[in-house]
């Protein structure tokens, strides 16, 4: 990954302050797709891999650049693990609005009544690298963070289902840990350890 020249194929402003942290120490800067004129690409995937591909592929073809795609959402147990792929889209899904504050006001009103030993959940996070648009190899890897969904939003900080998402161990949700803490302990935060290990194989390789 150099350090001028990557496209970040995401167009949510949580994520690219995130892996603008994540990326810091390594001297890169991704450039957020939306800045080069990349629009969002459909994601007609069944899987958080086929998503991610999609839309690296779409951000490396449209700008000739490297690209980094992350695509990810909240698998709740008690919902069969629902809204996984279509967290982002599961107000809109139930016609219940769109973005973050109807997303989570859907999840809060599908759980409403469980109690809270059955509100298990987990993000997930996969991440795609592409070289190029038809890098035959690319780099995926996948990461985890358990947790258990509230039933009431606390914390101010991270995005999308953050203030809904309790951490047990330690006692607040991720919208309330400091952005460095969530970073390091997150499914994205993780799943990025791996990606530069990833990445410095590769260039050990070639
Ligand atoms: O750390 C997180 N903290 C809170 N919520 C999160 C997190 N990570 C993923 N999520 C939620 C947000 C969104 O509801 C869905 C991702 O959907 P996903 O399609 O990957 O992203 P997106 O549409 O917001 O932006 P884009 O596709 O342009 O990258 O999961
Ligand atoms: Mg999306």
């Amino acid at each position: 990954m150099s350090a001028s020249s990557l496209v970040l194929a995401s167009g949510n402003a949580g994520k690219l302050r995130e892996f603008s942290h994540l990326l810091a120490p390594l001297g890169i800067e991704p450039m957020p797709q939306g800045q080069l004129g990349v629009s969002d690409a459909e994601e007609t995937g069944l899987t958080f891999v086929e998503n991610a591909l999609i839309k690296a592929r779409h951000a490396a073809e449209v700008t000739g650049l490297p690209a980094l795609a992350d695509d990810s959402g909240i698998e709740v147990d008690a919902l069969g693990g629902e809204p996984g792929i279509y967290s982002a889209r599961f107000a809109a899904r139930r016609q219940q609005g769109s973005g973050d504050g109807d997303n989570n006001a859907a999840l809060l009103a599908a759980l409403e009544g469980v109690p809270e030993q059955a509100r298990t959940a987990r993000y997930w996070c996969v991440l795609v690298y592409l070289r190029h648009a038809a890098d035959p190899v690319p780099i995926i890897v996948q990461a985890s963070w358990e947790g258990r969904v509230l039933d009431a939003p606390q914390g101010e900080g991270g995005f999308g289902y953050d203030p809904l998402f309790w951490l047990p161990e330690h006692g607040m949700t991720a919208a309330a840990l400091d952005a460095e803490t969530k970073n390091r302990l997150s499914h994205r935060g993780r799943a990025m350890q791996q990606l530069l290990e990833a990445l410095a194989a590769q260039s050990g390789q070639a």
